[in-house]
Order: structure tokens, then sequence, then C-alpha cells
């Protein structure tokens, strides 16, 4: 029987992401609590979120499915969703001037196995005025992102540069996911 991929992800980003990389795949959704989770070391986190929202799925026996989780490291300080506008700024404020890491980790699990693996990509921001942080929160755009910005957004315009998997931001290493995928018998359908 032919595998089915399956993207358990409710982020519109990573379903574009495989569609762009050509996969026919179903999308379920994944109602994983993230706060149950309290590790410190964004590597070590990053991946037990991945982890565990795949742990938390069903997966059937022809089936592989596909988890992520994104985080954004800076000063020794780990950055998910900000809840408020408040929050929000305060990321941004954090990021401003500086460059910091940005990890997204993917857990892929068939009925005999899983795997996890990770990437990691710097992000350089320019700096950014009060008045120009508090415009781009007014656009609604960091909310349910890590870190507070879209790269793939408004939020482009806050970055100077990135080193590594530009993917791995907007919360899908693609490139990898695919050579990953291969591994478990899943292929895109128009490579
Ligand atoms: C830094 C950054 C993050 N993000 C997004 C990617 C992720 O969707 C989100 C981080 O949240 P995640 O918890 O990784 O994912 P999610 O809750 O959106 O989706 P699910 O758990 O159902 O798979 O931040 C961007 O879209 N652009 C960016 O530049």
């Amino acid at each position: 029987m032919d595998k089915q991929l399956i993207l358990g992800s409710n982020s519109p980003r990573r379903k574009e992401l495989l569609e762009l990389a050509g996969f026919s795949f179903s999308n379920r959704k994944n109602s994983f609590d993230e706060s149950t989770i309290t590790e410190t070391l964004p590597e070590v986190l990053v991946k037990e979120l991945a982890r565990q929202k795949g742990m938390a799925m069903d997966v059937q026996e022809n089936e592989v499915l596909l988890t992520a989780d994104t985080v954004v490291s800076a000063n020794n300080t780990v950055l998910g969703k900000p809840s408020t506008e408040e929050e929000a700024f305060a990321m941004l404020a954090m990021l401003s001037g500086g460059t910091h890491q940005v990890y997204t980790a993917v857990m892929l699990r068939d009925i005999e196995r899983h795997e996890v693996f990770v990437s990691r990509t710097e992000v350089e921001f320019w700096p950014l005025s009060e008045p120009e942080i508090h415009a781009y929160v007014a656009t609604g755009d960091s909310f349910d992102k890590a870190g507070a910005y879209g790269i793939q957004s408004k939020g482009a315009l806050l970055v100077k540069g990135i080193k590594g998997d530009y993917y791995t931001v907007m919360g899908l290493p693609l490139s990898m996911t695919v050579r990953e995928l291969a591994k478990f018998q899943i292929a895109p359908t128009l490579l």
C-alpha cells in the first residue's frame, strides 16, 4: 500500500511549504498544549515540542505523520508566540539591532518508528525605532508567530540578513524535510 503523508499542523505556512515542494498530503489539526513543556535550551525544547505534538496524534499503518515546532532564541531567552501587543513589542525590541537564532524541529513518524531533526538559522535585525516597532505590531502580523515577526510578510522589512535556510525561519526546513521524507518512502509528486 502507498504511504500517505499527513501534516499534523494548524500552521498555514507549513501547509503552503509542503504544497510548494509538490507533496500531496492531508492536513490534520493538532491540539497539543505547548505550555506544558518548560525546557529552557532552545534546541532541546523545539525537538521535544515537535516530538510531543507528533506523539499526541494517531498514525495509521500506511501513514507518515509530520509535525513541527519553531522557536526563536535571543540573549539566552526562548521566544514563542506573543499573546499581547505589549509582549510582541517587547520581543521585537529585544531582537532589534542584533542577531538571533530560529530553530525549527520536525518529527516524522510512521507506525514503526519516528525521527526528529532540527535546523537552525541565524537572523540579523536592523536597529528598529519605537514607532517602527509599534507600526509593525499594529499590522497584527506578530500574533501567530514565534518571536513576533513573519519573515515572509511585512517582517521582511525588519531583517538585515540571514545565515541558513530561509524556510526554517518560516516554520519548515523544506529541502531537509524532502530528504528525510524520502527515508519514509514519501516523495513529492512534481519533482
Ligand atoms: C520567526 C517566524 C515564525 N513563523 C511561524 C512559524 C510557526 O507557524 C509559528 C511558530 O509556532 P509553532 O508552535 O511552531 O507552530 P503553530 O502553532 O503555528 O502550528 P502547529 O503547532 O499546529 O504546527 O511561527 C513565521 O511564520 N515566520 C517567521 O518569520
